[in-house]
């Protein structure tokens, strides 16, 4: 069996050296222009299309969770990937537990309001605030997925109402579940601190606009982990000014790297991170593709594929 691996900035000696070992007798090569060599398997991340077109392969691994990058490509380049070759993504391999760590401690942040005592520190104010009722402290997650299923798992045990909306219902325990564009408005009703775990589609993109933020709670916190087509930045940036945001934490942003001249980057009540949340855990991620095709080969049921219809 032939694999190739394309990653623009991974450690790619790693990744051959062990993927080679979790399967033995597969010859695992870097992909590099020119190489017409055949393959069965092919893992990558922002491909060159090249690296893809016109090949016989068995599957093709995203090294990633979101795939709208290399959906987005096929689009412009059809012919990069025959219809009837499946594509997989990575769901979890460690990505979950590092939402759970960045989801759990913003939301104690703004909970604990910390970001009132660090304003408050800049004036040299001793000033203890008032509690903020954990039975009003409602989270809402945006998609409610792979990722989305796992920052409820962690937010649960603090006790905040906890709700989450995907397209369609779910049963996570203690957690109400909204399915669906005509249960958006009831989702949203009450939510204080909104977090976004969706996919980019067609029909998530601008999804959190002046409307959608207009139906949260007064004095609410945005915190976007998936993508940052998702956020009209003007939009947030007037619920800012207006008030009806009291702060936003970002770890990505509709153009990467964000801008020097970003307004985002001034603003005293955003907190940034530079598309970090959940990184892909190569050793995780490994065992993952290694099974997967070990399954396939097998002719077993796996899981991780992608519908290209529907996007992600
Ligand atoms: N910032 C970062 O470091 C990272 C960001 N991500 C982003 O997180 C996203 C989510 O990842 P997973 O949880 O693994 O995806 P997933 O496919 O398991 O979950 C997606 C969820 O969104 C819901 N959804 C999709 N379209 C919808 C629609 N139109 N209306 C309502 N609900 C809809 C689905 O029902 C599902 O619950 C990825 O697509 C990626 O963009 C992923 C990893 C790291
Ligand atoms: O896996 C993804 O989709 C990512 O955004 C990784 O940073």
């Amino acid at each position: 069996m032939d694999i190739i691996f394309y990653h623009p900035t991974f450690d790619n000696a790693y990744w051959i050296k062990t993927l080679s070992a979790a399967l033995p007798g597969a010859r695992v090569r870097e992909w590099k222009r020119g190489d017409n060599e055949p393959a069965d398997y092919a893992l990558v991340w922002h491909p060159p299309v090249e690296m893809l077109q016109g090949r016989n392969l068995k599957a093709v691994f995203a090294l990633g969770a979101g795939v709208d990058s290399i959906l987005s490509k096929l689009k412009a380049h059809p012919e990069m990937l025959a219809e009837s070759i499946p594509l997989f993504r990575l769901e979890d391999t460690g990505m979950g537990q590092q939402m759970q760590e960045y989801a759990v401690s913003q939301v104690l942040h703004w909970f604990r309001r910390f970001d009132d005592y660090q304003a408050l520190k800049q004036q040299a104010r001793w000033e203890p605030l008032a509690d903020y009722p954990r039975e009003e402290f409602t989270i809402g997650i945006l998609g409610a997925g792979v990722l989305g299923s796992k920052v409820t798992e962690a937010l649960a045990p603090w006790g905040f109402p906890l709700r989450c909306w995907s397209r369609t219902r779910k049963s996570y325990p203690g957690v109400t579940s909204f399915a669906g564009k005509e249960e958006l408005p009831q989702f949203l009703q009450g939510t204080r601190v909104l977090i976004n775990l969706l996919p980019n589609t067609a029909e998530t993109v601008g999804i959190i606009n002046k409307d959608l933020i207009s139906q949260m709670a007064d004095n609410s916190y945005l915190m976007n982990l998936a993508r940052g087509v998702h956020v009209v930045e003007a939009d947030l940036l007037a619920a800012l000014e207006s008030g009806k945001l009291k702060g936003a934490m970002l770890d990505v942003y509709s153009k990467e790297p964000l801008p020097a001249d970003n307004a985002l980057w001034a603003h005293p009540r955003v907190a940034m991170t530079p598309h970090i949340a959940a990184v892909t855990r190569p050793a995780e991620a490994i065992d993952y593709i290694a099974r997967t095709i070990s399954q396939l080969e097998k002719g077993e049921q796996v899981t991780g594929q992608v519908d290209r219809q529907r996007g992600y």
